[in-house]
């Protein structure tokens, strides 16, 4: 039998995809969520996909995916862990990195990987900008800056974004979750007095960085919602808008904690490319309103679901 020509199906185009590293991660998940929404096309990858320290293994990734940019959020992110368990502080933070880096530039994929307010030593009193000297205080800031210096020599073209303390609305892994749950089952909550930072809605972020990736942007960046607070500011302005009681959060100095690594005493993002993030107060608001049924769920609830 001959087939007609007209009846054989069209050869479907190859669209090649987003690689987001860090599958069990906050930042990861939340880039696969949003590029789902915004119709990108995106593969999220497990350490078991791709370990973004071993060259091999992210050859084989790139060359199976052929994807036009990678989006790194994996890491390690436990600051206080990092002052002893450094050798994987470092390979995470900045031997993965750095390989991405390279086997991206070979490629000329584009890359966005992502660093911290924690390379800051804290001893400024208006917002860091890009062109600050990074001079970090602990072991996770100094992997940070080795990571930022290795990543935009292998590739100047790379996109790095700083960024700090994340809320978002999916997971219960934030400090303002925390806060919201002790004081929602009426405990007191501790929270340091005496460091101020610029607070990021995980949304905020993710849309903002891909706006940034789809325009080509390259180099440093810093992004954080528009505004500064001390944790125990930021826990008792969440509390306020939530309808709680903020006398319920207890401000101490963070040396009282008892914290293995230092943290700055002001680690606030500003950026000389302008704020494109919005205000902190209305990225809480909209917390509140797409974390809701987490925060009024029990607790056994969210540890399944998470
Ligand atoms: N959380 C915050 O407040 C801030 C975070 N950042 C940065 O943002 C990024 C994302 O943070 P966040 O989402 O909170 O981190 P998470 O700890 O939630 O996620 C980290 C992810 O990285 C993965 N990972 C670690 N090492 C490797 C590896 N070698 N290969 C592949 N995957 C690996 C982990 O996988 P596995 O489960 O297998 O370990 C996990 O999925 C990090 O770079 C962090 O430093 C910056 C500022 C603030
Ligand atoms: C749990 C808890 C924390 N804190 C303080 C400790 C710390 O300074 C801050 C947040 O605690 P964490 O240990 O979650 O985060 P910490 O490790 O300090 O913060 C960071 O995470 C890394 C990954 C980053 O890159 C930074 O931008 C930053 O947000 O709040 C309190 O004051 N009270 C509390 O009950």
């Amino acid at each position: 039998m001959r087939i007609l020509p007209e009846l054989l199906p069209e050869p479907v185009p190859f669209i090649p995809p987003l690689l987001i590293t860090g599958a069990s991660g906050t930042l990861g998940r939340a880039f696969h969520r949003i590029c789902h929404t915004r119709g990108i096309k995106a593969v999220l990858l497990s350490r078991q996909d791709m370990d973004i320290a071993d060259l091999v293994s992210v050859e084989q990734a790139l060359e199976q995916y052929q994807p036009w940019a990678v989006v790194n959020t994996a890491g390690y992110v436990r600051v206080d862990d990092a002052e002893t368990d450094f050798r994987r502080c470092y390979r995470e933070n900045t031997l993965g990195p750095a390989v991405l880096a390279a086997a991206c530039a070979h490629r000329a994929v584009q890359l966005l990987t992502f660093s911290s307010d924690l390379v800051f030593d804290g001893l400024k009193s208006t917002p860091y900008l890009e062109s600050d000297l990074p001079r970090p205080l602990n072991v996770y800031g100094n992997s940070k800056r080795l990571a930022e210096r290795d990543v935009l020599t292998h590739m100047p073209a790379a996109l790095v974004v700083r960024t700090s303390a994340f809320f978002g609305p999916w997971d219960e892994h934030n400090f303002v979750y925390h806060a919201l749950r002790a004081v929602g089952e009426g405990e007191l909550f501790e929270a340091a007095d005496d460091q101020r930072i610029a607070p990021t809605y995980v949304p905020d972020l993710v849309n903002t960085s891909l706006d940034l990736l789809l325009d080509e942007e390259q180099g440093l960046w810093h992004l954080a919602n528009a505004g500064t607070c001390t944790w125990a500011e930021l826990a008792r302005t969440a509390t306020a808008l939530a309808g709680l009681d903020p006398a319920m959060i207890v401000g101490r100095p963070g040396a009282a904690f008892g914290w293995p690594a230092a943290r700055p005493a002001y680690s606030v993002l500003g950026s000389e490319h302008g704020a494109l993030l919005p205000a902190l107060e209305v990225s809480l608001q909209r917390y509140l309103h797409e974390a809701a049924d987490m925060l009024n769920a029990p607790q056994e609830q969210i540890a399944a679901a998470s």
